[in-house]
Formats: C-alpha cells, structure tokens, sequence
C-alpha cells in the first residue's frame, strides 16, 4: 500500500491489447504501489498477454473484470461490482479504427466505430462522472488522437468519432472543473500496436465494392504506402504512450490536451496557423499526391524542422 495514501482505484477500457495493457501494466507496477488498476476487456479469453505483461501484480495491484463499451448492461455490472463504486481514475482507451474509401463502407459498420469510440466513451462517463461529482473528485482521461484535431484522408470516419469525443470533452470539461474533477485528452499520433496490424490485414484483404478504381489506387498505392513510411518514420510504442499518461495522472495541476508525439506536432500546427484551412488541406495534398515518392525525405525534414518550441507543447514520455 501507498504510505501516507489511499490507493488510487485506477478503471481502464480495452486493455487486451495495445495501449491499454501497457497503461494497465505501468501503472499496477508502481514501485510506491499507488494505484490499484481495474483492468478490463470486453472478451475475458483474450487476457493472456496481460497476465503475462502484469506478472506478479496480478491480483495484487491489477484485477480484471469483463466490459464491453458497447453494452449499457455489461457498463453497469461492471462498475456496480467495485467496492463502493469508487473510481478516482477512468481510462477511456478502448477504441477501433476504421480506413478506406466511404464508398466502400457500409452505414453499419461507420456507426460501429461511433458506437465503440464515441457513445462507448460517453456510456462510461456517465456511469462514472455522478459519483466522481458527489465525491468532488476523480480524474477522466480519454484517448483521443491526432486525428481527434485534424484530419486524414481516408480516416474519415475514425477521424470524426474523434473529432466527437474531442467536442464532447471540450464542453464537460468546463462543468466538471466546477465539481473538481479533472477530464484529460491524451493524443497520441501513430502507435505500432494491433490497430495498425487489424488494419492493414483488412485492406490487404477487401476490395473495396462501390468505390472506382482511381480512388481504390490512390488509396492502396499512394495512402498505404505513405501510412507506412509515416508509421516507419514517427511511431511511438504503446509503452510511450503509457509513460505519457502516467504522467498525466500525476501532474499536479494536468493539462486538458496532450499531444504526446513532438515530430507530429508541425502536421497538426498547420491548422492552428491558417484558420481558412487552406494550409493543411494542400499541405497534405502536396504530400501525398505530389510528393508521394518523396515521403521518406519529407518525414526526414519534418523531423528537422520539429524544433524545441514546438517539442515543448507535447508530453514527452522521458
Ligand atoms: N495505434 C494508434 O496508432 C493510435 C491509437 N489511438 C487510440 O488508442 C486506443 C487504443 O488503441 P490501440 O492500443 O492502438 O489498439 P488495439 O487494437 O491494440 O487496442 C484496442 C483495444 O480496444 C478494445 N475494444 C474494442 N472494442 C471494444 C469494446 N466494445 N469494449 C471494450 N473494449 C473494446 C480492444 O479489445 P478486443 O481485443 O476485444 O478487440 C482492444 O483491447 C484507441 O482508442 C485508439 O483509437 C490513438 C492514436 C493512435
Ligand atoms: C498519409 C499522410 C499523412 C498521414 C498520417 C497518418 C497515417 C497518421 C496516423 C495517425 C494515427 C494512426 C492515429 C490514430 O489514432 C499526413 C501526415 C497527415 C500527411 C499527409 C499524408
């Protein structure tokens, strides 16, 4: 146990994978023990990796229970099965990805990806927040992303589930100040975890029905590739992103948005620099449909060009 401190009962969405699982596991391996980690999943089957990743914390500093974001009934059990119902920190981090030309995807599984990273964040918020409100305490953290501020072509509709949830966030954060509880965005800029695998295993399997055959190119031959050499170039490890949040969590007074990757940050400047929009959006044209074969050297500039001022806006995970 913490000394001179409770443990913080610390509640994460989606830690079967990814992200999630390394938050689980840094934070149930505190060497002060302060956190007590509720780690959840939707399918308990798939909980191997973090009971290995969590080795001996498990049981002790991390428990793990069965929550589908999805579900209204499967929200409630869940929080109703811990102790009093307290939660001092939510992690909102399940969430899915969804890529190619909205031709070819059909409604149902746009408002999948809505369900899952919109209303499945909002499900657990409201389960949540009336406690942490009563108690005039508790912190909400929720991952968002770089595309939670800005766009990317063929991100669409992942894009604008971010885009909501970063609305959303925007708004509560402003009320629930009133009642001291804090609410947090962490976005991260690309990962290499199963988002990207589960991704490109989908593209390199569909073909696409109902978008033409120029779009189908301009998304296999030049996104794809360019996406690779971005993720080649600029990925951070979900471990980095866990650091980042931990440190998010124990900041004294915790900003409400947290970029975490310094060499994204020029990319999602150009909106702030040019409000018309112009900017970003012929940036990235120029970047992938001009300078296409020139990405490698144009990630290799970007990195140059990421100045200290620009590195000192984001978290660093160090
Ligand atoms: N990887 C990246 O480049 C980036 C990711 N992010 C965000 O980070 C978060 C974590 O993603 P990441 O770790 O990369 O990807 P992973 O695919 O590794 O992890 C996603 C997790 O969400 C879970 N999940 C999906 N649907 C549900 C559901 N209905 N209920 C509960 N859990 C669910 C998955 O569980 P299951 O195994 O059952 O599918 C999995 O545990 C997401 O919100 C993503 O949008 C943000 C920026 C960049
Ligand atoms: C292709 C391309 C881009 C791609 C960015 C990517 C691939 C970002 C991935 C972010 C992820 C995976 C976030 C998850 O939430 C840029 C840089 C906008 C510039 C224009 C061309």
């Amino acid at each position: 146990m913490a000394s001179g401190g409770e443990q913080k009962v610390v509640l994460i969405t989606g830690c079967s994978s990814g992200i999630g699982l390394r938050i689980a596991v840094l934070l149930a391996r505190d060497e002060q023990k302060r956190y007590h980690v509720i780690a959840t999943m939707r399918d308990l089957r798939k909980k191997h990796q973090l009971v290995e990743a969590a080795g001996d914390t498990y049981g002790k500093t991390l428990t793990l229970l069965s929550l589908d974001v999805c579900s209204d009934d499967s929200v409630r059990k869940c929080i109703d099965s811990v102790k009093d119902r307290h939660i001092d920190i939510l992690i909102n981090n399940a969430g899915v990805g969804l890529l190619g030309p909205v031709e070819s995807i059909s409604m149902d599984e746009m408002k999948r990806v809505f369900e899952t990273n919109f209303f499945g964040t909002v499900r657990m918020i409201k389960e949540v927040m009336p406690d942490m409100k009563r108690r005039q305490s508790g912190h909400i953290i929720v991952m968002s992303s770089v595309m939670g501020l800005q766009g990317v072509v063929f991100n669409d509709v992942y894009t604008a589930s971010k885009f909501a949830i970063e609305g959303f966030c925007e708004s509560m954060a402003v009320q629930l100040l009133k009642f001291n509880v804090k609410l947090s965005l962490i976005e991260p800029g690309p990962v290499h975890t199963e988002f990207e695998t589960k991704m490109m295993e989908e593209v390199a399997k569909m073909e696409y029905p109902g978008a033409d055959a120029d779009t189908v190119r301009y998304f296999k031959d030049v996104y794809i590739q360019s996406s690779i050499d971005i993720f080649e170039a600029l990925g951070q490890t979900p471990e980095d992103i866990a650091k980042c949040t931990k440190k998010v969590i124990e900041s004294s007074r915790p900003r409400f948005r947290n970029l975490t990757n310094s060499l994204y940050t020029p990319i999602v400047a150009m909106k702030y620099a040019d409000e018309t929009g112009g900017l970003s959006v012929h940036t990235f044209y120029n970047l992938l449909f001009n300078f296409g074969s020139l990405m490698h050297i144009t990630m290799s500039i970007l990195k140059c060009l990421t100045c200290s001022c620009l590195r000192r806006r984001t978290i660093s995970p160090d």
